[in-house]
């Protein structure tokens, strides 16, 4: 059984093999709604946190750029699924409401070459009152099926925080690549990034791994390091659930500023360590998408 499983995860499958594994999936998702491709994207990256301010958006962001500079030849979009607090029209710079096509599908608004969609280009003001239950799912299958992504290699979702509802659905009507969990590594954080991660697994969707964001503090005066929310909590937890932390990123100014700007740290300040820390997360996770692609089997035995 070792070797079987050291086989299926160092080398691709044989025909029969394959056989077993979709058989295997069908099994697992009697049952739950038939997840439905979005026409034109190859893989669907959700970014995710259990807890709202823990850096997601900007994560999210800073990770789809990041996979287009390491890159170039691949395209990548963002979609704003956080409909009662969307945040990518500021962090891409990005305004105004989307133009439509002759068939009727909105185009998506794009700075630095990346395709974005949100809620917030189409709503001045968006009242947190009226999006509830199903309206919050329609409005993302809107924003996800009626828009025209072009072709796109990787379409990477903010994710609204949380594991509500509305997390679930987009799981379960969307055939998912992977997950990406955003966390800090306070305590409170990573009791709801667990929760994010069990949400993921139970549907099977693979997480691709953790970012631990906010890991730590340089002082830009001295240099003298502090682990403000904490030191490798996130760390601890990837163990425990048996998924990799993809990345640390520190808990920097330059962040902060150059997202309030819309100009995101991976394109205004490209030589910075801190846009280094996006770029290896964005390595992380296309060398996790290829090694998922390879060991299905064990993926579907979890
Ligand atoms: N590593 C970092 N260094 C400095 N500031 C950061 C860092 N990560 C995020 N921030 C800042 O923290 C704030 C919250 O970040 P962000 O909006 O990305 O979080 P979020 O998890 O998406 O929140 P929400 O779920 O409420 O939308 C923003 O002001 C952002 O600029």
């Amino acid at each position: 059984m070792t070797r079987f499983r050291y086989f299926i995860r160092f080398h691709k499958t044989s025909a029969p093999e394959r056989t077993l594994q979709e058989r295997q999936k069908q099994h697992m998702t009697r049952g739950l709604p038939r997840q439905k491709p979005i026409a034109g994207v190859k893989q669907v990256i959700v970014v995710a946190s259990g807890k709202g301010g823990v850096g997601k958006s900007t994560t999210a962001v800073n990770l789809a750029l990041g996979l287009t500079a390491n890159d170039p030849s691949k395209m990548v979009g963002i979609l704003d699924a956080d409909v009662y607090g969307p945040s990518v029209p500021k962090l891409m710079n990005l305004k105004g409401n989307p133009e439509l096509t002759d068939s009727n599908l909105m185009r998506p608004l794009v700075n630095f070459g990346i395709p974005c969609m949100s809620m917030g280009f189409l709503v001045e003001d968006v009242a947190p009152i009226v999006w509830r239950g199903l309206m919050v799912m329609s409005a993302i299958e809107k924003l996800l099926r009626q828009t025209d992504w072009g072709l796109l290699d990787y379409l990477v979702i903010d994710m609204p925080p949380g594991t509500g509802d509305v997390q679930l659905s987009i799981t379960q009507n969307l055939p998912i690549a992977g997950a990406v969990i955003v966390t800090t590594p306070q305590d409170i954080a990573l009791l709801d990034a667990r929760r994010g991660a069990e949400m993921f697994k139970k549907v099977n969707v693979p997480v691709l791994g953790l970012v631990q964001n906010m890991s730590v503090f340089q002082c830009p005066k001295c240099n003298h390091q502090t682990h403000i929310f904490g030191e490798d909590g996130a760390r601890t937890l990837a163990d425990t659930l048996g998924v990799k932390v993809l990345g640390d990123i520190p808990l920097h100014l330059s962040i902060r500023e150059t997202s309030d700007r819309g100009q995101p740290v991976v394109v205004s300040s490209p030589d910075s360590p801190q846009a280094e820390a996006f770029r290896k997360v964005a390595a992380a996770v296309i060398q996790r998408l290829e090694e998922l692609d390879c060991c299905a089997v064990e993926r579907l035995d979890d």
